[in-house]
C-alpha cells in the first residue's frame, strides 16, 4: 500500500475513486470534479494505491479558520472526502490514510483538525470526539406567535430594521460577509473561504425548490444577517439562519413565521438550546427533533490547542491524556488566570484521565467533562475533580456550526 499526495493533475482519479467508495454518486463523474469536488485543494489530498498502482483510497483536508471559546480564532484542518473502495475495505486503508494525514498536519504545524462524520463509530479510534450538536426546531405556524421580550423596551424592538427577499443570484457578497462577520463571534463556526461562496460550495445541499433568501438589514441598511429558506408542499423550511446578534435572529424568525401559504416552519442546523424555543408565546409551539453530533475535533498539539482558546474561570486542572492511535501518553498542569492558559508537562497527581477524543469532546466547551465523567470515559480522581473541570472549561455561549464539508 502506497499513500501519496496528489497534484491537480490528480483531481479526476481522486474523484473517481471517491465515488466509487462512497456508490451513491454518479459512476462516471463530471470531468474536472464538477462544482463540488472543485473546491478540493489537490495538494491537502491524499490517494492510497495497491502494490500494483490501483487507487482505492481518498482523503482530503480543507483550509479553515475555527472560532474558539473566547472568540479566539486558529487555522485547522477541515477533513473530509475519506473512502476506501468496498472491495478493500476492513484491511486498513483508512487507518494507514489517517496516520499519514495526522503526521502530516503536525509537520504543517497545525494544533486541532475537524471533521464531518458520515458514520459516528468511525473516527473516535483515530482521537476525534463530538464537539458541537446541530438540531431542527419545527413550529406550526398557527401557534408560533413570539411573545413580545419582556426585558427588552419597546424602543429596542422597534429598531430592529428591516427585512427585503432576494432571489441567490442577486444577494451578491452580502452573504459572504455578514457569515464572516457571524462565524467570528461564533465558538465551534467555521470560515468558508471565498471560492466556497463563488462556487456557491459548502451552503446547504439544495432542494429542487426555489429558493429565498430573507436578508436583514439594521437601521443604517447594513446587512446583519440573512434567512436562506424554500417552501414546498406548505412548509417553509430555513437551511441556514446567519444572524450577527440575537435580535437579528429574532426579527428572522418573525419574518418567516409570518409567512402566508405556510403550516410549519422548519428551522434547520440551529442548537438544540436555542433561545427561539423560549421566544414563542406557547412553549409548546417548538419542537426539537433531529439532535446529532456535528464537528468532531481532534487535538494534534494539546498544549497549543489549550492555550489558544478564551477561558472564563481561574483555576488549575491536571489532566492525564492517552493517546492510543499516536502512542502517546502524557500529563499536563493546565493552570487559568485572568482568560488566559498556561499548560505544561507535569508530574503531579491527575485531576482526571481521559482519552485524546475526550478532550476534543470538552475542548469547545460543548460538552460537560461530567457528563463524560458520569458516562463512565473521563475518570476523575477525586469528588470535586469533575466539577473543577466543568467549571474550567465552560464558555460564553455553546459552541454551533453549520458550516457543511
Ligand atoms: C470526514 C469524512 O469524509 S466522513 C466519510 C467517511 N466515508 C464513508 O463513509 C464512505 C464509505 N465507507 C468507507 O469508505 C470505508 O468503510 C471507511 C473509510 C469508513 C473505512 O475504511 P477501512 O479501510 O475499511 O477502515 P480500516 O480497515 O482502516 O478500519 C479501521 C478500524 O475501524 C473500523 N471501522 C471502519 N469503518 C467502520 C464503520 N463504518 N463502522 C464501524 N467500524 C468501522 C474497522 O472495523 C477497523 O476496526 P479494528 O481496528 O477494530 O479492526
Amino acid at each position: 500500500m502506497e499513500i501519496r499526495p496528489t497534484t491537480d493533475k490528480d483531481l479526476d482519479v481522486f474523484v473517481d475513486t471517491l465515488h466509487a467508495a462512497f456508490g451513491l454518486f454518479p459512476e462516471t463523474p463530471v470531468e474536472g470534479g464538477g462544482l463540488w469536488w472543485s473546491a478540493l485543494e489537490m495538494d491537502r489530498c491524499i490517494l492510497a494505491r495497491t502494490a500494483d498502482g490501483r487507487p482505492v483510497g481518498t482523503a482530503a483536508t480543507y483550509s479553515f479558520e475555527l472560532t474558539l471559546p473566547g472568540q479566539s480564532l486558529v487555522p485547522v484542518a477541515g477533513v473530509t472526502a475519506v473512502g476506501v473502495l468496498p472491495s478493500h475495505r476492513r484491511q486498513g486503508v483508512l487507518s494507514a490514510m489517517m496516520r499519514h494525514q495526522l503526521t502530516e498536519l503536525r509537520a504543517r504545524g497545525e494544533s486541532l483538525s475537524v471533521l464531518l462524520a458520515s458514520e459516528a463509530l468511525i473516527y473516535g479510534r483515530f482521537g476525534y470526539g463530538p464537539a458541537t450538536y446541530t438540531a431542527q426546531l419545527k413550529a406550526p405556524r398557527h401557534k408560533a406567535a413570539l411573545a413580545a421580550p419582556r426585558a427588552r423596551g419597546e424602543a429596542e424592538v422597534a429598531a430592529a430594521g428591516s427585512v427585503e427577499v432576494l432571489r441567490r443570484a442577486e444577494c451578491g457578497e452580502i452573504l459572504e460577509e455578514v457569515y464572516d462577520r457571524y462565524r467570528r463571534a461564533q465558538p465551534g463556526a467555521l470560515s468558508r473561504p471565498h471560492r466556497w461562496w463563488a462556487l456557491r460550495a459548502g451552503q446547504p445541499p439544495v432542494s429542487p425548490a426555489p429558493r429565498y433568501v430573507a436578508v436583514h438589514r439594521n437601521a443604517d441598511g447594513v446587512p446583519d444577517g440573512y434567512a436562506s429558506y424554500a417552501v414546498e408542499s406548505g412548509t417553509l423550511t430555513v437551511d441556514e439562519t446567519i444572524a450577527t446578534d440575537d435580535a437579528v435572529f429574532t426579527a428572522l424568525a418573525r419574518f418567516v413565521l409570518e409567512h402566508d401559504l405556510v403550516s410549519k416552519v422548519v428551522f434547520k442546523q440551529v442548537p438544540s438550546d436555542h433561545p427561539l424555543r423560549w421566544q414563542f408565546a406557547d412553549f409548546r409551539a417548538g419542537e426539537v427533533s433531529g439532535d446529532m453530533d456535528w464537528l468532531w475535533v481532534r487535538l494534534l498539539d494539546v498544549p497549543r490547542a489549550l492555550t489558544a482558546r478564551g477561558w472564563f474561570t481561574d483555576g488549575e486542572l491536571v489532566l492525564d491524556v492517552d493517546d492510543p492511535f499516536l502512542g502517546e501518553h502524557d500529563r499536563y498542569l493546565l493552570t487559568v488566570q485572568d482568560g488566559k492558559a498556561d499548560c505544561v508537562p507535569t508530574d503531579r497527581e491527575p485531576d482526571l484521565s481521559l482519552d485524546i477524543r475526550d478532550l476534543g469532546s470538552i475542548y469547545l466547551g460543548g460538552t460537560a467533562p461530567s457528563t463524560l465523567a458520569r458516562a463512565g470515559h473521563i475518570r476523575a480522581h477525586h469528588p470535586g475533580a469533575a466539577t473543577l473541570a466543568d467549571n474550567l472549561f465552560r464558555t460564553e455561549r455553546s459552541p454551533h456550526c453549520l458550516h457543511w464539508f
